[in-house]
């Protein structure tokens, strides 16, 4: 039998995610997507061959409801929503900070609820999707999540007490990659070099970190002080990180994120 997905809220994670999941496989044409702007859901359809319909339409037909709008958007859109999702239906919610009672408050009694944190390289296949059952969701529901964020990276289970922290590191974790070259080239910037050369640089040495941190099997002490010469040039730049707190700043910076994800938890601004 068939399994319709539908992804309501199509912005920039449920585009990466719908993508993901036909360069994955998935029939376009079992893929129902909502948006607000009706001209978001031309685009998705021209883009990718889905089939735009209402939320209600998409409560009514899909099999699996994937819930990609804003932490604030998710009571607007579960009010919407409720009349029209029968209690066979599995309910994902992708979104930042809400809990999955949030959903089952306002969703039908013993309907299914699943909550996941992917983050945005799902848009290269590379994304880590952190999965937690609510109160009604079975093995069965955990493995059909699984196998959705699967085509799009790798999947983990973990409880649910644990997703704000999880959302600090992998959902917002990208953005910390993305920001620390943005300052390295801004340093190569100063030491001489044009942007574009110190971009190719910094780009290219981190995507060399990052395989070795995922495929050596090395830890990352071990694999820093292989680059750390004794009187060489790596250990002056780390007294530099550690005078100026860097390790304590991202720290503080993810205990900060976590602080955030669980006040959205209200799903309040
Ligand atoms: N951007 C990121 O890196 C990540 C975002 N998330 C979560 O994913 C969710 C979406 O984030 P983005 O894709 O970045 O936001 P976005 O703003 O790009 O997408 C949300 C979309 O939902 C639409 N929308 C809102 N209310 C609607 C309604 N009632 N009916 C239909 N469409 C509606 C908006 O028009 C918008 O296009 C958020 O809850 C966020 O916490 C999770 C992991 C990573
Ligand atoms: O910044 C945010 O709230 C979202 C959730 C995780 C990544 N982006």
């Amino acid at each position: 039998m068939t399994q319709k997905v539908a992804v309501l809220g199509t912005g920039k994670i449920g585009e990466a995610l719908l993508s993901g999941m036909i360069r994955a496989g998935w029939a376009p044409t079992d893929l129902l997507v909502t948006a607000r702007r009706p001209e978001r859901a031309e685009e998705l359809r021209a883009r990718h061959g889905v089939t735009p319909v209402t939320n209600a339409e998409a409560a009514k037909t899909a099999d699996t409801l994937i819930l990609t709008v804003k932490p604030q958007d998710m009571g607007t859109l579960l009010t919407e929503l409720a009349p029209h999702v029968p209690t066979d239906r599995l309910v994902i919610s992708g979104a930042a900070g809400i809990p999955t009672s949030f959903l089952e408050e306002r969703l039908a009694q013993g309907t299914p609820v699943v909550r996941v944190m992917t983050n945005t390289p799902a848009l290269v296949d590379e994304a880590m999707s952190v999965i937690s059952a609510g109160s009604h969701a079975t093995a069965g529901h955990l493995a059909h999540a699984e196998e959705i964020f699967g085509a799009v990276g790798k999947t983990l289970r973990v409880p649910e007490s644990q997703q704000d922290a999880c959302t600090a590191l992998s959902g917002s974790g990208p953005a910390y990659f993305f920001y620390l070259v943005e300052a390295m080239t801004d340093a190569g910037i100063l030491l001489g070099l044009p942007r574009d050369k110190a971009h190719d640089l910094i780009v290219q040495s981190a995507i060399g970190a990052a395989i070795m941190l995922r495929d050596s099997g090395e830890h990352p002490v071990k694999l820093r002080e292989n680059v750390t010469s004794p009187a060489g040039t790596t250990i002056n730049a780390i007294r530099e990180l550690e005078n100026h707190g860097v390790r304590a700043a991202l720290i503080a910076a993810l205990e900060a994120a976590r602080d955030r994800s669980r006040e959205l938890a209200s799903g309040s601004s």
